[in-house]
């Protein structure tokens, strides 16, 4: 089943009339430091259609992190660029947010949900009644309604990682970038913030960028996955995920096709382990 390619479509979007909403190129990142220079990130290309949700797996290490924070604009590319509606990223683009893994460290302790999901609205410099309803939607789209006045270490992790979310989305970006969102939750957990994820996608549409380390989670979520290669990085597969829109944690995961789709991701990923599956 693993060897199963021939029946894998790569590139995804192709014939789909969706305007480009990020664009990728040629994207590098060398660290230097005094013990040396580490090129983490060597020759990136892809693009993000408008709506689109893509997740990106790759091998430990391979440099997820640096490549969303060249995204994001929080680091500067040794070359390559990143466009956003076709104008380049050079600082962290207000259309963008990001929703990182560590929840407990990006909430504030001493302000409530509602507070901490109304403050980037206030620093905005939206009105009252815009971020009181602004707050409200968020809240709701991610079923947290009732917690608006507890403070954050009031709640379990799989709540505060959704108060992070709805912070992300109540400025409605047009893209959400997502780093390893759930790798610190329990299972159980996991899957609820996973089906809230592709709820709050088709209902703000959004465009989103998945990092995470698991394969089973990239093809449950994704639209598209690309695969990245060992570092230094490229993208080793674009690939498309040909499952049915609607998902379902049990009929979804225990279809044939997602088994198929799995299996290949593993086999890229052993591929990006052992250096053998980046043909660039
Ligand atoms: N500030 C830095 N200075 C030097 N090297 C760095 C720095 N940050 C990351 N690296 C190196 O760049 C490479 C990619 O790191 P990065 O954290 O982007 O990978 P990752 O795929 O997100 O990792 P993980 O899967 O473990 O989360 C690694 O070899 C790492 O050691």
């Amino acid at each position: 089943m693993a060897g199963n390619s021939a029946t894998v479509a790569s590139d995804a979007h192709q014939g789909t009339d969706a305007p480009v909403t990020l664009s990728v190129r040629g994207l590098q990142k060398i660290y230097s430091s005094d013990t040396g220079d580490v090129e983490a990130v060597r020759d990136l290309t892809f693009d993000l259609l408008q709506g689109e949700l893509v997740c990106l797996v790759g091998p430990s290490g391979c440099g997820k992190t640096t490549l969303l924070r060249c995204i994001a604009g929080l680091l500067e590319p040794t070359s390559g660029t990143v466009e956003l509606d076709g104008t380049k990223v050079t600082a962290p683009p207000k259309k963008m947010a990001v929703v990182f893994q560590e929840y407990g460290r990006s909430l504030f302790a001493w302000m409530t949900v509602r507070q901490n999901v109304e403050l980037p609205l206030k620093n905005a410099g939206m009105g009252k009644a815009e971020r009181k309803a602004a707050v409200e939607k968020a809240l709701h789209a991610v079923g947290l309604d009732h917690a608006a006045g507890s403070y954050p270490w009031q709640l379990s992790g799989g709540m505060q990682q959704r108060v992070a979310i709805a912070r992300a989305v109540a400025y409605e970006p047009e893209v959400l970038l997502m780093d390893e969102p759930f790798a610190a939750v329990d299972a159980q957990t996991r899957a609820d913030l996973e089906d809230l994820i592709r709820t709050v996608w088709k209902d703000l549409g959004v465009t989103i960028l998945f990092v995470t380390h698991d394969i089973d989670e990239s093809v449950y979520l994704g639209e598209r996955v690309l695969v990245l290669s060992n570092s230094p990085t490229i993208v080793q597969e674009d690939l498309t995920i040909d499952l049915p829109a609607e998902r379902d944690q049990l009929t979804t995961r225990s279809m044939p096709r997602f088994t198929e789709l799995r299996a290949h991701v593993y086999e890229q990923i052993q591929k990006a382990k052992r250096g053998t599956g980046a043909t660039a």
